[in-house]
């Protein structure tokens, strides 16, 4: 676990995942040998599916030690993780959106 503070600052998360968004879509053209995310989406689908688990569990375990870096760093590991699940899947970012919004009181 390496988390990383120098360089952080806050941003707009709305402008931030539709650009995060865009990349991964993006990363369907890439080669799975030079990118990441390009083998998460063309890689045997459980390999992905594992990821959203283990990355849930460590921000799990950030939550119990009460580490507030911790936690911002592992939730961008699962946040990342779950838009390239959604883009594998199909799911955009205006569906989720919506499926949010329907839910608004
Ligand atoms: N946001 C991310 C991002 N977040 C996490 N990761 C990768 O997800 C993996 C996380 O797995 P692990 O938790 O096992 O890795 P780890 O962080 O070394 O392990 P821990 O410290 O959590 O224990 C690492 O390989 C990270 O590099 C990401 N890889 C890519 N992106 C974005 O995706 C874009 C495309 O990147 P490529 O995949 O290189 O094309 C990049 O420009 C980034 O914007």
């Amino acid at each position: 676990m390496g988390v990383r503070t120098a360089n952080v600052q806050d941003g707009n998360i709305g402008e931030t995942l539709e650009s995060l968004a865009a990349t991964i879509h993006g990363r369907r053209e890439s080669s799975p040998e030079k990118s990441y995310t390009a083998r998460l989406l063309t890689d045997v689908e459980d390999e992905l599916l594992k990821k959203i688990a283990e990355e849930a569990s460590e921000v799990i375990m950030a939550c119990k030690d009460k580490d507030h870096d911790h936690i911002r760093y592992e939730a961008g590991d699962l946040v990342y993780h779950l838009l390239v699940t959604l883009e594998r899947y199909g799911v955009t970012l205006d569906e989720l959106a919506g499926e949010l919004n329907a839910r608004m009181k």
